[in-house]
């Protein structure tokens, strides 16, 4: 078997351990002499928990990079990703742990890596109150509607000042530059704070990630839930609450956000994804661990070799919950949640946090499994996208999609920027994948691939090179649909269309994100006849032009199956409410920015 570098990467940091970072726990880590007296590396600088310090480079796609040259366009460039093999790993060097009481001492709070990129380690920096300075154009969220149902709902906050969140985390919350709640946290934070269970359903980019995170974080601070001592296993850790999400590099992103969050709290995150070496993931753990941060796959392996416990579980949150359900995750998850020795839902035990911006009905029905008398929450037009993303989609033959999509990427790169767009371009298998990259960067365009034939480091490789933009397109599989928060992501191509309007709607969810504006464009013909009826609802719902060849494509095409939007005009809704005739109990629905407003639900 070969080598991967991954594990080259492993066995090189494995020599550091013999300085005294595995289970020695009074021992400082040790930190090479060329990096002492520095400021330790930003994590989300140097990647996820898996790479740094690579070997150096060597071009593993040799005969590419050959490709550009005399195509014509300034866009034309060798594929700078290539060749080198990632970096970037994980809180490795220079964190020596801060954890206080918990979980062992492991050095002080002092050397832990500041996950902010700055040198505002103490939070002196002067943090500008605007709202600009978010980021967040909040004016767009101003009419959104909002849903509740279930018993005794709690109300929603204004402001993140009105939760006591805990000072170190309002500390990173300003970091963050997060002014004031998005309206999904508005809702959320004190629903979970309140200790109940929930389902909530918001739009792509809306901030779902910090709406589960501050909850558990503040939990955790309080040290409700230490009150009963951990126990301790023969290299058995006992995390405090686990966050599920369907792939690596949305496991990775959630890491990193609430290592932004957790700073200086005394809360530890680690992240298990597979793919990479698990040794050095087991080395982290050993470390100490309160939040754990997993894809499922890896987590059962880690349960199954007993080196995770889930028995001291009080908090779960499943991201992109609709997709850990559906039939592709749910054994392993079931395995997880119902078959292992964590805590039952309910007052005594879990609680429990499902998060999507889709909740097919049917989905909806196999998550109650897991959860107690919970609080269901729709934010926006649920399944739909926000009206902040352009939808444009255009009828194209097989044949002729490559040199439409090349007229496309022509017509962004003149428009005047001097750095191009990032546009990410979604294709239906893993070889037409590689093929539409080498195609692009054998006509000038440089582009690189993530799917599910490309190993670790190389998908870790490939995103970083487009969000720095120096492979400003990137063709990818549904891999890369959900969760992905990638800034300034302009254009989305639906080259090949999903089956499944619910995958367009995270698709095309990953422009368009924290109030900013974005394009989507999708490729119709013939073959994605089942998904015109669903397309072209979706569209009218958000506002957007609907072709007429569209309409009259969706109303030849049967309406039903899988497409058939669940849960109502918005498709989430609670299907509690269904299922007892209309009473989900309790709860309403109101406005962000205004009671009494008229209902937008039918
Ligand atoms: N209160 C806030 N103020 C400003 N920016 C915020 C706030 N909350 C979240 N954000 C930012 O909004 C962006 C989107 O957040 P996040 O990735 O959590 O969205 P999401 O709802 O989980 O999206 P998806 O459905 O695609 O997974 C992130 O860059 C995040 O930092």
């Amino acid at each position: 078997m070969r080598t991967s570098w991954a594990d080259a990467v492993d066995n090189a940091a494995s020599g550091s351990d013999s300085y005294g970072v595995r289970g020695a726990s009074h021992r400082p880590a040790y930190v090479p002499p060329h990096l002492r007296n520095r400021s330790p590396t930003p994590e989300h600088m140097a990647g996820p928990a898996t790479s740094n310090n690579g070997p150096p480079p060597a071009n593993d796609r040799l005969g590419y990079s050959g490709q550009t040259s005399g195509s014509g366009s300034r866009w034309a460039g060798p594929r700078s990703d290539y060749g080198r093999p990632g970096n970037g790993s994980g809180g490795r060097g220079g964190r020596g742990g801060g954890w206080g009481n918990r979980g062992g001492a492991w050095g002080g709070r002092e050397s832990e890596a500041n996950p902010f990129g700055n040198d505002d380690v103490d939070g002196h920096e002067e943090i500008a109150l605007d709202q600009e300075s978010s980021g967040i154009n909040f004016d767009a969220y101003e009419d959104i509607p909002v849903e509740t149902s279930g018993v005794n709902v709690p109300p929603p906050v204004n402001t993140f000042a009105e939760i006591d969140l805990g000072e170190a985390l309002n500390l990173n919350i300003r970091r963050c530059k997060y002014v004031k709640p998005t309206p999904v946290q508005r809702y959320t934070i004190p629903i979970s704070l309140a200790g109940r269970d929930l389902m909530a359903c918001a739009q792509t980019g809306s901030g779902k990630t910090a709406a589960f995170c501050f909850p558990i974080i503040s939990g955790i601070m309080r040290g409700q839930a230490v009150a009963v001592q951990r126990p301790h296993g023969f290299r058995t850790v006992f995390p405090l609450a686990l966050i599920l999400s369907p792939t690596r590099e949305l496991s990775c992103q959630i890491h990193m956000e609430t290592r932004k969050f957790a700073y200086q709290t005394g809360v530890k995150v680690v992240v298990v994804y597979g793919g990479a070496p698990i040794n050095q993931q087991l080395r982290e753990l050993e470390r100490g661990v309160d939040i754990l941060v997993a894809t499922p796959g890896r987590l059962v392996d880690l349960l199954e070799r007993a080196k995770v416990s889930l028995q001291m579980i009080r908090y779960l949150a499943l991201d992109e919950a609709d997709r850990m359900l559906d039939m592709g995750f749910e054994p392993q998850i079931r395995k997880i949640v119902e078959q292992t020795d964590m805590p039952p839902p309910g007052a005594n035990g879990r609680q429990t946090m499902l998060f999507s911006a889709t909740f097919p009905r049917e989905i909806q029905r196999l998550a109650s499994d897991f959860l107690s008398n919970y609080i269901f929450l729709t934010v926006g037009r649920v399944g739909s996208s926000t009206d902040l993303i352009v939808q444009r989609v255009e009828f194209v033959q097989e044949t002729d999609k490559r040199s439409h999509l090349m007229d496309l990427l022509h017509a962004q790169k003149d428009n005047g920027f001097g750095k191009q767009p990032l546009t990410l371009v979604f294709v239906e298998t893993k070889k037409g994948a590689d093929s539409l990259e080498y195609w692009l960067c054998g006509n000038g365009f440089p582009a690189t691939t993530i799917h599910g034939d490309r190993t670790q480091p190389e998908r870790e490789l490939a995103l970083r090179s487009f969000k720095s933009g120096k492979t400003p397109i990137l063709v990818a599989t549904d891999v890369a649909a959900r969760g992905l928060d990638i800034p300034h992501v302009s254009h989305v191509v639906n080259f090949d269309l999903p089956n499944d309007i619910d995958d367009y709607v995270h698709r095309i969810g990953r422009t368009g994100r924290a109030g900013k504006t974005g394009l989507a464009t999708a490729f119709f013909n013939d073959n994605n006849m089942s998904l015109a009826k669903p397309l072209a609802d979706l569209m009218q719902e958000a506002n957007q032009e609907v072709p007429q060849w569209l309409t009259r494509y969706a109303s030849w095409a049967a309406y039903g199956g899988r497409n058939k939007r669940s849960g109502g005009r918005f498709g989430g809704r609670d299907f509690r409410k269904e299922r007892a005739g209309g009473g989900g109990g309790g709860g309403g629905m109101d406005y962000y920015g205004g009671a009494g407003a008229p209902s937008a639900w039918d």
